[in-house]
């Protein structure tokens, strides 16, 4: 049974699949499907069926197939969006996010990424009873800004920020995010399809504040992701399900709307500022996951100092943006993945407005917390 409501941009099966697709992928990010060995099932998505596997009897890897599982048969439209993926997704070389390791487009579309061993933060949080160690919630948080802060400087909106596509890592240290099934250039006039699962969806994403024309569509932009990491971070500190009220989650985005939020009262002090202006109704009062993140490893810095919480930082400045060159992962191809980046003039403008009212809400918090 499907228990969450997803809304994809997948196009229909009945676009027009008269003309033949070409992909244009390098063929420096395609791996030969005879050096991919396809284990046990791990997980399954709304497109695709993801295993274990080895590459050239050596790497473990997850091995994502797509369904349907011949690449004949499968749709132009679907095609295209699996190009879409492969490309975004080699260009995310980020410890936070899942490596890249190749795809194949004959017989199958796959895409191989490095096995996150821990399963998704989803079942993590399930398998645990009653909150999560503050300081892990934490750390977490920060794994998940990070890898935003680098998703989001690359011109790219996630649009599918939430537990089931987060992994832990074996060590059941850090996260990782993952599938970017639907995730998108940002464009300059905003994006205008209904994305993402509708728990973790900003209200922009579906509702539009002012009556819409016909033919007209709503716009939002990259703020979209931040509304979500405030469910995310509302999880980790409660480990509790968002809207459990609501008998179909398909009713979650238009209560969000409106103005409806998960409860606060088992939210710990510390996070309730940043999770309601991670969440706030107008898109423009949300930080930045820059801001976000120079947060989080503040409180996270003052919560380690004090040595009756047993926690050390997450390994720090490793995972400022660096861009990794894996063994396994091929070299990044620039051309192939044109992302626009938001112009400077405008971004920076757009962070001065922002910092002010939010730095200014949290300056004594930040400043003088003390756990
Ligand atoms: N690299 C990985 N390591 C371990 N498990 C993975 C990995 N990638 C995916 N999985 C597992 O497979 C599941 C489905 O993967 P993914 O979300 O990428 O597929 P999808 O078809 O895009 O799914 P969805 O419908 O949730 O968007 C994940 O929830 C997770 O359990």
């Amino acid at each position: 049974m499907i228990s969450r409501m997803i809304f994809r941009n997948y196009p229909s099966h009945n676009e027009s699949d008269d003309e033949p697709f070409h992909f244009s992928i390098s063929r420096e990010l395609l791996l030969d499907r005879n050096d991919v060995v396809v284990g046990e099932m791990i997980g399954e998505g709304a497109y695709s069926i993801v295993y274990k596997g080895l590459l050239r009897n050596q790497f473990p890897v997850a091995v994502k197939i797509m369904d349907p599982s011949t690449t004949s048969a499968v749709t132009k439209a679907h095609k295209k969006t699996f190009q879409k993926e492969v490309l975004l997704l080699s260009k995310m070389k980020h410890d936070n996010i899942v490596k890249f390791v190749g795809a194949c487009i004959e017989p199958q579309l796959i895409i191989v990424t490095e096995l996150v061993e821990g399963g998704t933060l989803q079942r993590f949080m399930h398998s645990r009873p009653g909150p999560l160690d503050l300081k892990m919630s934490l750390s977490f948080a920060l794994d998940i800004s990070r890898a935003m802060e680098f998703v989001h400087s690359n011109g790219i909106i996630h649009r599918d920020l939430n537990p089931r596509n987060l992994l832990v890592t074996g060590d059941l240290k850090h996260v990782k995010l993952a599938d970017f099934g639907i995730a998108r250039e940002e464009t300059r006039g905003g994006m205008t399809c209904e994305a993402g699962t509708s728990k973790w969806m900003a209200p922009e994403v579906v509702y539009s504040p002012e009556p819409l024309r016909v033919g007209e569509k709503k716009e939002y932009d990259h703020k979209a992701d931040i509304y979500s990491f405030a469910i995310v971070l509302w999880q980790l500190v409660t480990n509790e399900e968002p809207f459990p009220d609501v008998p179909n989650s398909l009713f979650v985005p238009y209560l969000v709307s409106q103005g409806r939020r998960p409860i606060l009262t088992k939210t710990p002090d510390v996070f309730v500022p940043i999770v309601e202006s991670c969440w706030a109704q107008d898109p423009d009062a949300r930080p930045e996951f820059k801001e976000i993140s120079v947060m989080l490893t503040n409180l996270l810095r003052r919560m380690s100092s004090d040595s009756s919480i047993g926690t050390t930082l997450p390994d720090g400045e490793a995972y400022e943006g660096e861009m990794e060159e894996s063994e396994n992962s091929p070299l990044l191809q620039e051309h192939f993945c044109k992302v626009k980046k938001p112009k400077e003039k405008k971004k920076k403008k757009k962070l001065v407005k922002m910092r002010f009212p939010f730095f200014k809400k949290f300056k004594v918090w930040l400043y003088n917390y003390k756990p």
